[in-house]
């Protein structure tokens, strides 16, 4: 049997790339999409188009999302994971920093969806999963600009989500606490990397990206009526 197509954003590392591999193991298509294709490349996945693709720029996924539709039919399920984490304090952090944050973490994710919704509604089926945070949910040390980025994936989802229910169209988020990948070597201030180092020693060590990998396919594998629309997931020790 064929499986249907899996577009999976910022497949280069971390969680994309864990997710990856799992949805390949399960056998389905792919279409991975990051900056740095060499990496995309590197996982070696069967029936895996691989496209170097900032996804900030709407018609540049647009154009990969078509050219894998045209070899492996619609996508089935689009999993907006690329995402970035500068953390810094609002007075004093550089405001590219927000910019970076706002249009990748929350123009990009508008931006995909919109290119694969209305074949959904159109097919009464797909599945879209948002890669948030337990910062959709919450607040923490110099996470504010950060936060904001991740309550609007959150926000935007569930309301998103209502809009196409009845189209038999999924959206589900999953918000993840602390997880080992690349995501915190992107902040520029040392002290506060060394600090958020401390708290993760503190609990013990934090989540692998294929925990987050597990749950997507999870709740990607329920069938189409079974929405479970937000899971928040984190370490047993992480306390806040
Ligand atoms: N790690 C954690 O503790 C948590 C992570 N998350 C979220 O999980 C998601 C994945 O992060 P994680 O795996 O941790 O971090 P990583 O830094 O390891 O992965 C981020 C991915 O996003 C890609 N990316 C960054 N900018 C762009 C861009 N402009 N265009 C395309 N791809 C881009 C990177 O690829 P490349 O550089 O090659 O473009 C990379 O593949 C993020 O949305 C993050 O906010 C949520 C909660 C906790
Ligand atoms: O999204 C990132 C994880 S945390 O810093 O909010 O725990």
């Amino acid at each position: 049997m064929t499986l249907p197509l899996i577009v999976i954003t910022g497949a280069s590392s971390g969680i994309g790339a864990a997710m990856a591999q799992q949805f390949s193991a399960a056998g389905h298509p792919l279409l991975l999409v990051a900056r740095r294709i060499d990496k995309l490349q590197a996982l070696q996945l069967p029936n895996t188009l691989c496209r170097q693709v900032d996804v900030t720029d709407a018609a540049a996924l647009r154009t990969a999302i078509q050219e894998a539709e045209g070899i492996h039919g619609p996508v089935d399920c689009l999993i907006n994971n690329a995402g970035v984490m500068l953390l810094g304090q609002i007075d004093t952090q550089d405001p590219i920093e927000w910019q970076r944050m706002y249009e990748l973490n929350v123009l990009a994710v508008l931006n995909s969806m919109q290119a694969v919704l209305s074949d959904m509604k159109a097919r009464r089926s797909g599945t879209i999963i948002n890669i948030s945070s337990i910062a959709g949910k919450k607040s923490f040390p110099n996470h504010a600009a950060y936060v904001g980025s991740k309550f609007a994936v959150s926000a935007i989802s569930e309301n998103v989500r209502e809009e196409v229910a009845d189209h038999n169209v999924r959206i589900m988020t999953i918000c993840p606490g602390a997880v080992e990948t690349e995501l915190l070597s992107h902040t520029t201030s040392q002290e506060i990397i060394d600090n958020y180092e401390d708290w993760k020693e503190s609990m013990g060590g934090i989540l692998a990206a294929d925990d987050i990998a597990r749950t997507a396919m999870f709740m990607y594998s329920q069938p189409q009526n079974i929405n479970i629309r937000d899971v928040l997931i984190t370490a047993t020790r992480q306390q806040a």
